[in-house]
């Protein structure tokens, strides 16, 4: 009996286990899922106006990309996603979001996607603005930096600087005495390109078979090469189609062309034994190439070199020149700020002929009036657009791989949860706070920040001061006849970098006390 009753609570456990087997299992399973559940809810969908078939969103991006990204992002929010053709791209329109990617996500941002002008331009990526993040970037960055962009070199070009301020201040005083206006669009232009193009390149154009105006096409042409859509970057297999079809495709192939005929004419200007006096950045690339200086994987050659010059002709003079020319837009609209910007400047510099960088170094007021220039204007309003390596979170959404990245700098200038009154003009806004745009400050990015931060920021910024407080301190500026405050056009033109569409002209007067 024992046994039977033994044997049937044998039977009976075992039937148990039959049934209970299942459950423990079906518990397990739904323990699992329920583990699973909440990183399932972090992938909730980034906000995203609606897509249409094949083109996604790019028909909500008018001429001025910059400003339709940012009234979308009213709507949508500081992180939003765009289907650009068959691309995923997040806009980040918040300094917070702007910080959450560069500062404590660079790592896994800081790669650029493959675009197809920029290729070609660059030789394949041999470049430092458009190569993706890897060592052969690592290490071209690094050498530039401490051969190129140093402030020892910087400051080597002061007497380029102050040789070509002497000859524009001596055009504008022509035209201060017959009281014509000066066209201050080209006149920075031409400051910028004579300054870079002698201390880069060596050369002043002057005279040679590379005249000014022909130098400005060649750098008009690649801009508007990388600035235009082409539907081979949106669009892949088809896309390159529409680029023959439209005409992109030769136009890239022309402009390549003309650069690199142009490129090779900088190498004969620098034959060896054909030169004296200071390296220029030619120079210096032709020695390192001498040498059989490695980068990365790669022995420098003439395509490498070719590419990093094409960084310094389209990153090193328009953004430079801009700057200025929106900084004396914004003072002829606001003449309160121009005569304490010229005070400043002249109890500083009182009788000296020339501006030296000690004392522009000293400018508190026109540091500030370049930084609100920068908040309302910044040169390249997206930044150079940034590709996700590894999958990141920014503000609770997961931000996946191979995603494009762009950060929207101009809204956030224009943020009001961040400035006051964030359409005025308001230099006194930096008085009582250290916000510069060196990287570390992510309301006030002109420079980007991160790995990516612009190499030429020191070079570009010396320039700006230095051009601005030069034609500040020998004359004042006055609206041509007829014209009002109101009258000053800041209408923006379409482009890779944001100028200001109408040419600028003000009427010098000559300031008399020094
Ligand atoms: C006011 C002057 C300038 C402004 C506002 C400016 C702005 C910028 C910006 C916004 C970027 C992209 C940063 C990013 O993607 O996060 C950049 C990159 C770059 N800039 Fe500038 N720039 C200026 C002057 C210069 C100068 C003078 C040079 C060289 C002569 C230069 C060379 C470059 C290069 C090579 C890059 C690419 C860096 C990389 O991807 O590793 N820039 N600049």
């Amino acid at each position: 009996m024992s046994f039977l009753r033994h044997n049937s609570e044998r039977k009976s456990s075992q039937m148990a286990n039959i049934f209970l087997l299942p459950i423990l299992f079906l518990v397990i399973f739904l323990l699992l899922a329920a583990f699973k559940r909440p990183k399932r809810l972090q992938h909730r969908p980034i906000p995203s106006p609606p897509t249409w078939p094949i083109i996604g969103n790019l028909h909500q991006l008018g001429e001025l990309q910059h400003q339709s990204l940012w009234n979308l992002s009213k709507k949508y929010g500081p992180v939003m996603l765009l289907k650009l053709g068959k691309v995923p791209t997040v806009i980040l329109s918040s300094s917070e979001t702007a910080r959450q990617a560069l500062r404590d996500n660079d790592l896994n941002c800081c790669s650029r996607p493959p675009l197809a002008g920029a290729r070609e331009l660059s030789y394949n990526n041999k470049d430092m603005s458009f190569s993706p993040y890897n060592d052969y970037w690592k290490e071209l960055r690094k050498l530039c930096a401490r051969e190129l962009f140093s402030a020892k070199q910087i400051h080597s070009f002061q007497p380029i600087k102050d040789e070509e301020i002497k000859k524009v201040i001596a055009q504008i005083s022509e035209s201060a005495s017959l009281k014509n206006p000066v066209n201050l669009t080209k006149t920075f232009l031409a400051l910028t390109v004579s300054v870079v193009c002698k201390a880069a390149f060596g050369v002043s154009f002057e005279g040679t078979v590379l005249s000014n105006d022909r130098f400005n096409k060649l750098v008009r042409d690649a801009f508007e090469t990388l600035g235009s859509f082409s539907a081979t970057d949106f669009i892949p297999h088809v896309g390159w189609i529409i680029d023959q079809f439209t005409g992109l495709q030769k136009m890239r192939e022309k402009s390549v062309r003309d650069l690199d005929a142009f490129y090779e004419q900088l190498f004969d200007l620098h034959k060896e034994g054909d030169r004296q006096g200071r390296e220029d950045f030619v120079d210096m690339l032709l020695r390192f190439e001498k040498e059989g200086t490695v980068v990365g994987t790669d022995n420098l050659t003439r395509n490498h070199i070719k590419a990093i010059l094409m960084n310094i002709l389209l990153g090193g003079i328009d953004t430079s020149a801009i700057t200025m020319t929106w900084a004396m837009a914004e003072l002829a609209r606001n003449p309160r700020v121009m005569k304490k910007l010229q005070t400043e400047i002249r109890s500083q510099i009182k009788n000296k002929e020339r501006i030296s960088f000690d004392d522009t170094d000293q400018l508190k007021y026109l540091k500030m009036v370049i930084k609100e220039t920068w908040r309302l204007h910044p040169p390249t309003p997206l930044l150079l657009p940034r590709e996700v390596t590894s999958e990141f979170e920014i503000g609770g959404y997961t931000i996946p791989v191979k995603t494009r990245l762009h950060v929207n700098v101009w809204a956030i200038g224009r943020d009001p949860d961040t400035w006051k009154d964030p359409e005025m003009f308001v230099p006194e806004r930096f008085m009582d706070n250290n916000i510069d745009a060196k990287g570390q400050n992510f309301e006030l990015l002109s420079f980007g920040s991160g790995r990516r931060i612009c190499p030429g920021m020191y070079m570009g910024t010396t320039l700006v001061e230095f051009g601005l407080a030069s034609l500040l301190y020998h004359f004042d500026w006055e609206l041509p006849e007829g014209m009002v405050v109101e009258d000053v056009d800041m209408e923006e033109a379409p482009g890779l970098t944001v100028s200001k569409k109408s040419e600028l002209l003000l009427v010098p007067v000559k300031y008399l006390d020094q």
